[in-house]
């Protein structure tokens, strides 16, 4: 059953927070899903893609709770239609038609916990939602969210595999966080505005796994070598500050949901033809010998355009990317082999 389904007044898309510079005289109607809508992340998400004038219809998905945050969320009088979808039964029709799922769905860490130990209960959820999502919304753009990133975005390729429906194009894991925390982190050591601040992050989503790209840091600036040393080791832990600072009540949800809107947002601007759209993100990747890799993905109407190379590295990158293969290539591993048991 439909739980809410409310035409809102569509705002001037001028007025939009989202809004970066991208022209869109006929803005095409995109529908987005978000699954786990009534989490910690998905709540300020779906507020944050009710916002976004590119939507034109909003389905918000979770196992208990949608009936609220969709009547919630639906009032803001901007372009899109929002539906709340509660439970199973009804996971179908929250997909059917979607250009793009977001998934925050799944139990976060708290404190102690790696983000491998979500591994046993999230690798269901997210198997379980991929093959929803192979049913009913095959050529879909998914943004997986849901920990350990490493491995869930391997088991949602597993699964469209088995499904005949796989298009690497198609699967992204969400790393934006990690380059939003380098952004931010850098800024402040640097002292440059931090919206000019352009930083890569590269490899995964998880620790060492995690390797941000200051060597390449925009604006330039002179930091030394102890600095350096100290905005990654930051960056690779930003997760952990949240989950501890937290103190038991989860893991990071705003700063998240955030990153998840901007990423989405440049999924939909890829898909609408505008041009040069450039993020990193984990996907299906032969840069390195890794079947998977974080690095900056140029996006286009059909999804993943190019992944780009990693660029030059410094010394103490290049380090930093054979400590983290091992790690990254078992996390792979372990996700292939779940969702082929
Ligand atoms: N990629 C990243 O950078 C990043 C950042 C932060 C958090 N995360 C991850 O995102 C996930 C969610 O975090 P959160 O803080 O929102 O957790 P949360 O517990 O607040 O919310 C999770 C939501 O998922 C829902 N859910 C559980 N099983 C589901 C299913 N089968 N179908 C649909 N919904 C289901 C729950 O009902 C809940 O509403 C965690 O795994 C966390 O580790 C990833
Ligand atoms: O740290 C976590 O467990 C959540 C997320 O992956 C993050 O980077 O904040």
């Amino acid at each position: 059953m439909m739980l809410r389904s409310i035409k809102s007044l569509a705002t001037s898309p001028s007025s939009h927070i989202l809004r970066r510079g991208y022209a869109s005289e006929a803005v095409p109607d995109r529908k987005v899903a978000v699954l786990g809508a009534a989490g910690g992340i998905g709540q300020p998400l779906a507020l944050l893609m009710k916002l976004n004038p590119l939507v034109s219809s909003l389905a918000l998905y979770d196992i208990a709770n949608t009936p609220g945050v969709a009547a919630d969320v639906s009032h803001i009088n901007t372009r899109s239609e929002v539906s709340g979808y509660s439970g199973e039964a009804e996971l179908g029709k929250a997909l059917e038609g979607a250009d793009v799922v977001i998934i925050p769905a799944g139990v976060p860490r708290k404190p102690g916990m790696t983000r491998d130990d979500l591994f046993n209960i999230n690798a269901g959820i997210v198997k379980g939602l991929c093959q929803a999502i192979a049913k009913y919304c095959p050529h879909a753009l998914v943004n997986m969210i849901s920990n350990p990133v490493n491995s869930t975005v391997p088991i949602a390729a597993e699964v469209f595999k088995k499904a005949g429906t796989y298009d690497p194009k198609r699967l992204f894991g969400v790393t934006t966080l990690d380059v939003v925390r380098a952004k931010t982190f850098y800024a402040g050591k640097a002292k440059v505005p931090v919206a000019e601040v352009n930083v890569p992050v590269v490899g995964g989503h998880a620790g060492i796994t995690i390797l941000p790209l200051f060597s390449q840091a925009t604006p330039k600036a002179n930091l030394s070598d102890a600095e350096i040393t100290a905005l990654t080791k930051r960056t690779q832990d930003g997760g952990t500050e949240v989950v501890e600072a937290k103190a038991g009540k989860g893991s990071a949800t705003l700063s998240m949901a955030y990153a998840g809107a901007i990423f989405a947002d440049a999924c939909l601007k890829g898909l609408n033809g505008a041009p040069d759209v450039v993020e990193c993100s984990y996907v299906q990747s032969t840069i390195t010998e890794l079947p998977f890799f974080a690095s900056k993905v140029r996006l286009g109407k059909n999804g993943v355009e190019e992944v780009l190379g990693l660029g030059p590295l410094s010394d103490y990158e290049k380090e930093g990317l054979e400590k983290l293969k091992p790690e990254l290539q078992s996390s792979i591993e372990k996700g292939i082999k779940f969702a082929n048991q």
